[in-house]
């Protein structure tokens, strides 16, 4: 067996959740083994092992879980990114497209100094619009997005083609076919 298809294993997929026809790939089995968890994060750092990163930010809700690891490992500050009316002093605020409609994100303002090297932390990219909204909203205020890391990609949803075409490099662990 493949270290990949190893860390693979350690994720549960529910059927028809939240609604029928959407496989959805669970990472808190992934998260209650330690072996699991260490090496998901370990492996996603690699590629930045000894460069200078100054934040990691973190999507709400399961990029906080992820990014507060990573943002460990490299020593780095821990930035989130949430869902609006959320964060409590002055914020920016980005739309993002959802599968129905659209919503917001916001980041303190002061969170992250002009030209800071950022690495942008989310479980798992399907159609990158919530990735997008964080990439634009850390653009926004001079972020440096230096790059974008997944445990999970579902690449026929297109996410991480969308955010290397706004020229960020993307990582993965994993990916499976279909939603
Ligand atoms: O690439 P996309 O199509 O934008 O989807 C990916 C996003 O969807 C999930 O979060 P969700 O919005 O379900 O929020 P949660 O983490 O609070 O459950 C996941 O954790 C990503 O943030
Ligand atoms: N299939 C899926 N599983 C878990 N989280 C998701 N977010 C968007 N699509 C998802």
């Amino acid at each position: 067996m493949t270290f990949e298809d190893d860390l693979q294993d350690s994720v549960r997929t529910i059927p028809d959740y939240p609604k029928p026809g959407v496989m959805f790939r669970d990472i808190t089995t992934l998260l209650g083994d330690a072996r699991a968890f260490r090496r998901a994060v370990d492996q996603l750092v690699h590629p930045w092992a000894g460069s200078k990163i100054d934040k990691v930010a973190g999507i709400e809700a399961r990029g906080f879980i992820l990014g507060g690891a990573v943002a460990h490992q490299v020593s780095a500050g821990f930035v989130p990114i949430r869902k609006k009316g959320k964060l409590p002093h002055q914020t920016v605020r980005m739309a993002y497209a959802l599968e129905y409609g659209t919503d917001e994100m916001e980041m303190h303002v002061d969170a992250i100094a002009r030209g800071e090297r950022v690495i942008l932390v989310d479980d798992l990219i399907a159609t990158g619009g919530t990735a997008e909204g964080a990439v634009k909203l850390l653009r926004q205020i001079g972020a440096d997005v230096v790059a974008a890391c997944f445990i999970i990609d579902l690449p026929d949803l297109g996410g991480a083609a969308k955010l290397r075409a706004m020229d960020v490099p993307v990582r993965t662990l994993m990916a499976f076919e279909g939603h």
